[in-house]
């Protein structure tokens, strides 16, 4: 009986096809004018992984720049020709920065948030056992791949990213950002897991697409990821979710994207 039952749940999960758990179903009224259908997998991403690596490369690169003075411990174990290149990158942005009358000439550096609408404009942007961390997380974002990804910053979930992002540093090399879990955050992007579901008056203004982060992606940026994998397993890439504009989206608006999607 008990075999039924769980082989029963274990159907019902493999069917799925939300973007969040099961516990946001629990909390939302589920309206069905709002679902969003993708009629199949491959047409799930609104724009290209190119295009939301040079985004995310862009505004990675500029944050580093920025934060140049306390990168130093880095820049040690970086490669030469690395080296040079943000060296080449810092002096282009200090003639840039003369020419800008700004309040933070003085100290050349501004906060995250600034460096992101210099770099963008306005656009925004987080498996195995889970279970504890799970329960009544609203937080938790479901991959087409049924990957899971926690953004919840409090409890359990909070203590689990720390001590992943603790393990896999490489010396001075941070290999993820943690500091979403705190109020000084060095990446401007990483708030997607506090966007609301749209609703009937409220249409959804981005939406999820996931992103693996390639191989190649630059180890001195990785310290801007805010993501993490649960398992050191180095096979598979690093899977993170981004969230792109539907249409422009003005400052102060709130964002809001749609957690039913269903890829048939
Ligand atoms: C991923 S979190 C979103 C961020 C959350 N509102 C917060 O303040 O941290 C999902 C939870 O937000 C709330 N939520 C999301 N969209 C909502 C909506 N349209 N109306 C009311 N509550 C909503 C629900 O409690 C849901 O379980």
């Amino acid at each position: 009986m008990p075999g039924r039952l769980l082989r029963g749940l274990w159907q019902r999960w493999r069917r799925y096809r939300y973007r969040f758990v099961p516990w946001i179903a629990l909390n939302l009224s589920h309206n069905p004018r709002t679902l969003r259908y993708v009629p199949e997998e491959s047409k799930d991403k609104v724009i290209s992984d190119e295009d939301v690596l040079g985004t995310l490369l862009k505004v990675f690169q500029a944050l580093f720049i920025n934060d140049f003075n306390k990168q130093s411990d880095i820049l040690t174990v970086l490669p030469e020709p690395v080296k040079s290149k943000y060296q080449d990158l810092l002096s282009v942005q200090h003639l840039r920065v003369k020419h800008l009358e700004y309040s933070h000439e003085e100290q050349n550096t501004f906060k995250p948030e600034e460096i992101l609408y210099k770099t963008l404009g306005t656009v925004y942007q987080k498996y195995e056992p889970i279970f504890f961390q799970s329960i009544g997380n609203p937080f938790i974002f479901r991959c087409l791949d049924g990957v899971l990804i926690d953004g919840n910053d409090k409890g359990i979930s909070k203590v689990v990213y720390r001590s992943c992002n603790g393990r896999d540093r490489l010396g001075p090399l941070k290999m993820s950002d943690s500091t979403w879990l705190t109020s000084e955050i060095h990446n401007p992007l990483a708030v997607g897991q506090y966007v609301n579901n749209c609703s009937n008056d409220r249409a959804a203004n981005v939406c999820y697409q996931e992103f693996d982060v390639p191989a190649v992606f630059p180890i001195e940026l990785k310290q801007y990821l805010p993501n993490i994998a649960y398992s050191n397993d180095k096979q598979s890439p690093l899977r993170c979710v981004v969230l792109v504009a539907l249409r422009d989206i003005k400052q102060g608006e709130e964002l809001f994207s749609n957690y039913y999607t269903i890829v048939s």
